[in-house]
């Protein structure tokens, strides 16, 4: 099946129109103080609605409050609510009853063991997302540009659902596709020139190589 592909990160109309014409099926946008890629709701907002019913809107946070997501899921009108914090199973089921939004709930990973982190989460979360850990002296908890072993996920349950980040580009989405059982790839940073600033060629540089690989049945 054909695996899904999100860019994370957008700032621009012109960057979001890039990603959705090459074939992205999820686009995200951070709502995260410290992160270059940081944008205000009502910008993106403005940014969902030229995408909006073409591909899944995201909206990623990290530890938000109530009357943050409220403010981000009326201006955004998101599809899914991307938690990449520390939030506990008890809070993931709070949002969801409180917004009724399906949540992907992010874990960062640099050995086994921190994949038993999700049992909890499990028929909780919708979908997870596996994301290396974030290097000692970043503030960000995502968009690190920095990758983890994924010979790792070979321990993972069969049953559970999840995308792949950390550190993909055009060189490595593939592989990292072939080398696990993701369902999906997200990626921010490699398709950056720059921490924030998305180059449209490098968007097109990527999905041509994902397209290539496609053709060679890689
Ligand atoms: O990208 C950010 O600045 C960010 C900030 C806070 C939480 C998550 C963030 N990004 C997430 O990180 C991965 C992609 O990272 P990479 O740059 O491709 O390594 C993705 O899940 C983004 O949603």
């Amino acid at each position: 099946m054909k695996p899904d592909i999100k860019i994370c990160g957008l700032k621009t109309p012109e960057a979001v129109d890039r990603a959705v014409a090459r074939g992205a099926s999820h686009i995200g946008f951070i709502f995260f103080a410290k992160s270059p890629r940081n944008v205000e709701p009502d910008l993106a907002g403005d940014l969902a609605d030229r995408a909006r019913g073409r591909v899944k809107i995201v909206a990623v946070t990290v530890n938000a409050d109530d009357e943050e997501l409220d403010d981000i899921v009326s201006m955004v009108r998101p599809d899914i609510l991307q938690l990449h914090g520390n939030e506990s199973p008890e809070r993931v089921l709070q949002v969801k009853a409180l917004f009724g939004l399906p949540v992907m709930k992010v874990f960062s990973v640099k050995e086994a063991g921190d994949l038993d982190r999700i049992d909890p989460y499990i028929g909780i979360a919708d979908r997870f997302l596996f994301d290396a850990k974030a290097p000692a002296g970043s503030e960000l908890p995502g968009g690190n540009g920095i990758s983890f072993d994924w010979s790792l996920m070979a321990s993972l349950d069969e049953g559970v659902d999840y995308m792949l980040s950390g550190g993909l580009n055009k060189d490595n989405a593939v592989i990292a596709l072939k080398s696990t059982r993701a369902s999906g790839i997200d990626l921010s940073s490699g398709v950056e020139s720059a921490p924030g600033i998305k180059d449209l060629g490098m968007i097109d540089a990527f999905f041509d190589a994902v397209a290539e690989a496609g053709r060679k049945g890689a």
